[in-house]
């Protein structure tokens, strides 16, 4: 299936339906009062977490996603009935921009989880809401309210808790198919992974952690060469990073400005991303005897003035890979748990009856004399009755 990441969308709530005016007329009762309805509530549009879905590719195909309209009211205080609201599935990890305002709207990191994304216009009143003691037969009325449009990025990030950082060819996917189950494609020749690809590892029944394979970086990575910089987002959520340093490229060029290479690149990128907890995992050590390994590494670790934590392995015949993933696990238990985000669930309603028709009702307080009145101004429907 095509990985897709990245998609804009346009959606649209519904409009509010109008209110009605109207009369009640029955025989031989000239006025009968007003029985104009409210209308109904435009349809809100909802993002909702899916964890059934990993790409955004729907999207592609269907861009504009519109709410109904809410009914407008009708005569004998019938209330127009509001629209369904919109629920878009998206993947577990689908993160929400405004395009326009560059806001982030939400993230949405668990299944079901819910996000409004545009809010429906509210129903226009009917003429029963004007009546009053002084005036008994009004013909204010007033519309509902446009449905919010917006145009929204959605970018799907995956959720892992350790990200793979490297050149191409340096061995992170082989990495991650010893570990894990996921068998992604491992060949001699650089950008063999085109697309992120998510492993657990499980070290028992109880812990496991997930590890995410991203393609390789090269320099200039952050201006787009080679693939970009465009998968690093997907390490924003992890809680450590392994750099993968390949102790003997094939290509003859030196591991330590290679190292500078990424290292570089990931503080273009972003300033967080360079924060994270990075540890070097240096691959390939089954090509090297124990002192020369001793020799490159060390001479690397100096060039780079490293402090951090350092790992020595092979990929390749699971070399140093146990203790890798037992140093992962426990460092990730002892972290404290990510701050609990608020669940975007969308139930919390904001709009309030009573404020929303007081205001509009005081609004037209001063229209509330009856000489105002103008057939052509307002659409009355008359019902009569037996
Ligand atoms: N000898 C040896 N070769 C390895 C080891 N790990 C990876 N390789 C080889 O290195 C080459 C590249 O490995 P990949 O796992 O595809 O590298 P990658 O970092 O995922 O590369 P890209 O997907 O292109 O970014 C393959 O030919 C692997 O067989 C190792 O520990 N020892
Ligand atoms: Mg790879």
């Amino acid at each position: 299936m095509k990985f897709v990441d990245e998609v804009e969308i346009r959606v649209e709530a519904g409009d509010g339906g109008n209110g009605c005016v109207s009369f009640r007329k029955e025989k031989y009762i000239e006025f009968g009062g007003p029985n104009g309805g409210d209308g109904g509530d435009g349809g809100d549009v909802y993002l909702i977490a899916d964890e059934n879905l990993n790409t955004l590719i729907d999207y592609r195909f269907e861009r504009f996603h519109r709410a109904g309209r809410g009914e407008n009211g009708r005569s004998r205080d019938c209330t127009g009935k509001s629209a369904d609201d919109l629920f878009l599935k998206v993947p577990v990890g689908t993160r929400t921009v405004d395009v326009d305002t560059g806001e982030q709207i939400g993230d949405l990191t668990q299944h079901k989880q819910q996000l409004m994304v545009a809010k429906g216009g509210w129903h226009g009143l009917g003429n029963t809401r004007f009546k009053s003691s002084t005036n008994r037969a009004p013909r204010q009325k007033t519309d509902g309210t446009p449905g919010e449009i917006r145009n929204l990025k959605l970018e799907l990030l995956l959720l892992a808790d350790v990200g793979l950082l490297g050149l191409p060819n340096a061995g992170k996917s082989t990495l991650i198919r010893s570990v894990s189950a996921a068998k992604p494609k491992v060949a001699d020749y650089p950008f063999t992974t085109l697309v992120p690809n998510l492993g657990v590892v499980r070290l028992d029944q109880q812990r496991s952690f997930v590890i995410a394979d991203i393609p390789g970086l090269i320099e200039g990575a952050a201006e787009g060469a080679g693939l970009g910089t465009q998968f690093l987002k997907h390490l924003e959520r992890c809680r450590v990073l392994l750099h993968v340093i390949d102790v003997m490229p094939v290509d003859g060029s030196d591991p330590v400005e290679n190292a500078r290479t990424i290292i570089g690149e990931l503080e273009r990128h972003s300033q967080a991303l360079s924060d994270k907890p990075r540890w070097i995992v240096f691959n390939k050590l089954d090509l090297l005897l124990e002192e020369e390994a001793q020799e490159i590494t060390n001479e690397i670790l100096t060039a780079l003035d490293w402090q951090g934590d350092v790992f020595s392995i092979s990929a390749f015949n699971k070399m140093g890979t146990d203790e890798l993933c037992n140093k992962l696990m426990s460092f990730i238990e002892a972290l404290p748990p990510e701050e609990e985000e608020v669940p975007v669930d969308g139930s919390e309603v904001e709009f309030k009856w009573d404020t929303y028709h007081d205001e509009a009702m005081s609004d037209l307080d001063d229209d509330l004399d009856d000489d105002d009145w103008d057939e052509d101004d307002y659409d009355v429907e008359v019902e009569y009755r037996q």
